[in-house]
């Protein structure tokens, strides 16, 4: 049984696999963090290794304390990962996009795929049909976007998610969640389409915070699983305990 454990820059998510059924997801937040786990151990006492990858500021230190009890892994680039990465600065490359890349790679064999997680940040990422990780984007996430909005500028309020009434916002706080969600949903579909008109065949997954919310609204259909990267990072662990 393994915990596996992603920092993001805005939440904490967690997962318990029995090889690779997942039995439970957590949500918390970064100062909940120690406590948090503790709960989940006492809860899933057969855990015997906690996996971690961070792009947060949480650091590795963080989970000391958890390695009197169980084998802790804090994923690194130094680690195995079953693509070729063609980035050009493949240390700067953020382990939450390799993770997810890794995933995608293992899941989905001798395909070209399309990684968009929607998180704090929209990433994209992008590996080919012979398994080479080839970068992609990184722009503002939804809720980025309206704190955005209200902190770089004197007169615009800090809303929440809304569905906009029309693409033509008759208002300021109509304009604003049409620039925020309109916008974020012609970017995705824009990116999508010119990938498509790129490549012939290749797979979408599309995870993050906002996945479901995004999922329905854009052109492109495609599946939704916000617990992709919990999974990737289960599946990268097993990878790397049979490759190391
Ligand atoms: N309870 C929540 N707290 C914060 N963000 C949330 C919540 N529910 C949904 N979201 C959405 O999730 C997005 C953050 O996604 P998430 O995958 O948790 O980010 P990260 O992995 O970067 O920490 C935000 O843009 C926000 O719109
Ligand atoms: C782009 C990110 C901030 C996304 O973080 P997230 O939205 O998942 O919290 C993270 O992947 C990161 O810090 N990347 C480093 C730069 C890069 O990937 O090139
Ligand atoms: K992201």
């Amino acid at each position: 049984m393994i915990l596996t454990v992603d920092v993001g820059n805005t939440r904490i998510k967690a997962a318990v696999f029995e090889a690779s059924t997942v039995l439970e997801y957590f949500v918390f937040e970064k100062n909940e963090l120690e406590k948090k786990i503790e709960k989940i151990l006492e809860k899933f006492p057969n855990c015997s290794d906690l996996v971690v990858a961070s792009v947060g500021n949480v650091e590795k230190q963080s989970f000391l304390t958890f390695e009197k009890k169980l084998n802790v892994h804090f994923f690194t680039h130094e680690d195995v990962f079953p693509f070729h990465n063609k980035y050009a600065t493949p240390k700067t490359l953020g382990i939450d996009r390799m993770i997810l890349a890794a995933g995608a790679t293992l899941q989905f064999p001798k395909q070209n795929r399309l990684v968009i997680d929607a998180g704090t940040c929209i990433t994209y990422d992008f590996i080919d049909e012979n398994d080479n990780y080839l970068g992609g984007a990184i722009s503002p996430g939804l809720r980025l976007r309206y704190e955005a909005l209200h902190n770089f500028t004197a007169r615009l309020p800090l809303l929440t998610l809304e569905e906009p009434d029309s693409y033509v916002g008759n208002s300021t706080a109509q304009a604003i969640h049409s620039g925020v969600v309109n916008g974020f949903v012609y970017e995705i579909d824009g990116f999508i389409d010119e990938y498509r008109s790129n490549f012939a065949n290749f797979i979408i997954i599309l995870t993050g915070g906002d996945a479901d919310f995004l999922a329905k609204r854009l052109k492109n259909t495609i599946f939704a699983n916000s617990n992709f990267l919990l999974e990737s990072l289960s599946q990268t662990y097993q990878y790397k305990i049979d490759n190391d």
